[in-house]
């Protein structure tokens, strides 16, 4: 079964309920396992104004094609009430596909991995978290990144994202890597 990472983030609205909604509705897509989340992470906005964000990673079980995971990731956002009034523009959901097996690609629609991944600490923590020791297709590994972006601090949410039942065994609801306050 192949595998995926998808990073979920929310600026405007209800932002742990857009999360949580948002994992519900991947659980339900068809050929898409949601097998493990991170911690919610919150953070000032990274490359642009606005409200803090809550993010989180997770991993996903699939066979379908990265392009079909990203037509189902877009469905959900939609879904979910984005709009694009501008780029970088406060936004109710955020779905980014990050990483799926080895892939390497570069194409209108898609990226792989994605193009800002390696300079996002809300992006590379959690998944340090999910999985300390994942290789990023051609860039190598995740703490050699994170290393470089102290000036991006997290504060990881003490609650757990709260789960659709088929994920909620794989939830873990603590960080083995750090404390629950900060990543630093
Ligand atoms: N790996 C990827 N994951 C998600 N979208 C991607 C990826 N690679 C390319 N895209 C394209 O990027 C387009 C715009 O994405 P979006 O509006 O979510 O960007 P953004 O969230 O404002 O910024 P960022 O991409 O820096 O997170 C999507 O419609 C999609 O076609
Ligand atoms: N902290 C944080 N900053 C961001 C985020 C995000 O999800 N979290 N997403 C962005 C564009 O997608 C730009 N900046």
């Amino acid at each position: 079964m192949g595998v995926a990472y998808i990073g979920l983030g929310a600026n405007l609205g209800d932002l742990r309920l857009a999360l949580e909604s948002a994992l519900a509705d991947l659980a339900a897509w068809p050929g898409i396992r949601v097998s493990a989340v991170s911690g919610a992470y919150r953070s000032a906005p990274v490359g642009c104004e606005g409200p803090d964000f809550l993010n989180a990673v997770a991993r996903l079980e699939t066979e379908l094609p990265p392009e079909v995971v990203l037509e189902a990731l877009l469905a959900i956002e939609l879904r979910h009430g984005r709009e694009r009034p501008f780029r970088h523009a406060p936004r109710t959901l955020d779905l980014d596909l990050l990483i799926q097996d080895g892939a390497q690609l570069d194409t209108e629609r898609l990226t792989l991995p994605h193009p800002r991944l390696h300079q996002r600490a809300f992006v590379l923590r959690p998944l340090l978290e999910l999985d300390p020791s994942l290789t990023l297709p051609g860039l190598g590994t995740l703490v050699a990144h994170l290393g470089a972006l102290v000036d991006q601090p997290l504060t990881r949410e003490p609650e757990p994202l709260r789960l659709p039942a088929v994920a909620a065994a794989v939830n873990p609801s603590i960080d083995p890597l750090s404390d629950s306050t900060s990543r630093s």
